[in-house]
């Protein structure tokens, strides 16, 4: 599958995600911080509310896991060492490596995504607080942010958090060794440049959405530094001579729903995106930049009033919706809390997100989308395909506790062109 991300919403070709396993729960509330998770979580119940997702995904795409994309790739033997030296270099446990070795390609997928328990085998490990040498990758089902899809290529991320980089090892190794996918693999971390310094740039998924394939539209703030945006800048300057266009948007710093861009702004149909108002109209501090890149040149960069006004000039027309309805600023700031802004898109008009945030909900259905249940989806009950503009709704009182929704939990690799 030749890997193609020209929009936020084109029809889905296929997607990369991660049930949730034992990495969930394999932590404390103490560590839960570093984790990155605003609370503990129940892996059982995460698992239901989860099925309903793929149960929905399934039906529309080609779903592929990380697990078995991983497990596939360390058959081959030169995969699995490279991809065992750069864990262990990049986590200082150069002697883990030969007993890794060891392991068959499915129990090590196991133990680079679950962890490998710390053996209290001499003092200095048995005193350590740690209980695990190998962390477990808790955010490991927020697929989306590890890697992303810009046009023909794959841009692997460079995370804020420690916690976080093992994601990315595992998923530039398996878009350059997979044969199920054809890409170019873009890694911040090998860039040239003598301008940028690479410990500063930070670039995740989640601030990361192509609006037309000319047209990126960029957060800025806790995960994606500014730094990370201008790598963007130097690898379009190199790469592309037409017109691209990127809209920057600075993101507040607390609270932590507010880490993504897909956490306040996410787009929902050709004319359609939602957006939590208060920071993506309110008159705040919070600026909206675009960025002209042409011939290998940044020609243009200015402030603009806000996202859809930007785009708008460019030609995409949006109709925003709001993210907890138009009225009550408590309950747009409940909602956006719980993911309630971050919907993925099956396709055109068609998405799926929280059940739990009723009033986006309502709002979503006062502007002509169909609200349909996952679980009557996969029962075969409805379809999506009867509907012109849908949004399916999954339970999700457990996964939104891990800080994200339905556009954190799933990385598209392919999406169809659209008719604009
Ligand atoms: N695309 C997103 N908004 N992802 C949400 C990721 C949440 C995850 N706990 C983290 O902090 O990294």
């Amino acid at each position: 599958m030749q890997t193609s991300i020209n929009s936020e919403i084109g029809k889905l070709e296929g997607v990369v995600v991660h049930t949730p396993g034992a990495e969930v729960e394999n932590m404390t509330p103490e560590n839960a911080e570093r984790a990155l998770y605003s609370d503990i979580l129940n892996l059982s119940i995460a698992s239901r509310e989860y099925a309903q997702m793929i149960g929905v995904l399934r039906k529309t795409t080609q779903v592929l896991e990380v697990k078995k994309l991983l497990s596939d790739i360390l058959k081959n033997d030169t995969c699995k060492a490279q991809l065992l030296k750069d864990v262990c270099v990049h986590e200082q446990i150069p002697g883990l490596e030969d007993e890794l070795l060891q392991h068959n390609e499915e129990d090590l997928a196991a133990l680079l995504t679950e962890g490998l328990i710390l053996e209290k085998n001499n003092l200095t490990n048995y005193l350590n607080n740690e209980r695990f040498l190998l962390r477990p990758l808790h955010n490991l089902f927020f697929t989306r942010d590890s890697a992303m899809g810009m046009n023909q290529s794959m841009l692997i991320g460079k995370m804020a958090n420690p916690v976080r980089e093992r994601e990315t090892l595992i998923m530039e190794a398996i878009f350059k060794n997979h044969p199920v996918f054809e890409t170019q693999v873009v890694n911040p971390l090998n860039n040239k440049s003598s301008i940028l310094k690479s410990a500063q740039i930070k670039i995740e998924g989640g601030d990361f959405q192509v609006a037309r394939p000319d047209v990126f539209v960029i957060g800025t703030g806790m995960r994606t530094s500014t730094q990370g945006i201008d790598f963007i800048i130097e690898h379009i300057k190199q790469q592309k001579k037409e017109p691209h266009h990127i809209i920057v948007q600075e993101l507040p710093s607390t609270p932590e729903s507010f880490i993504h861009l897909d956490m306040i702004f996410t787009f929902l149909d050709v004319d359609t995106c939602m957006a939590y108002d208060p920071v993506i109209f309110g008159t705040s501090r919070f600026r909206t930049i675009h960025i002209q890149i042409e011939n290998g040149k940044v020609i243009k960069i200015g402030e603009e009033a806000n996202i859809p006004s930007a785009l708008r000039k460019l030609g995409i027309d949006l109709k925003s919706v709001s993210c907890g309805g138009k009225e009550d600023l408590w309950v747009q700031e409940r909602e956006q809390w719980h993911s309630g802004a971050n919907f993925f898109a099956l396709a055109p008009g068609k998405v799926i997100g929280y059940e739990r945030n009723v009033h986006t909900v309502e709002e979503l259905n006062k502007n002509g989308f169909e609200v349909l249940k996952a679980t009557d989806l996969t029962e075969n009950k409805v379809s999506i395909d009867d509907y012109k503009k849908c949004v399916v709704t999954i339970a999700g009182s457990e996964l939104a506790r891990g800080g994200g929704g339905a556009r954190c939990m799933t990385m598209p690799v392919r999406r169809a062109e659209v008719s604009w």
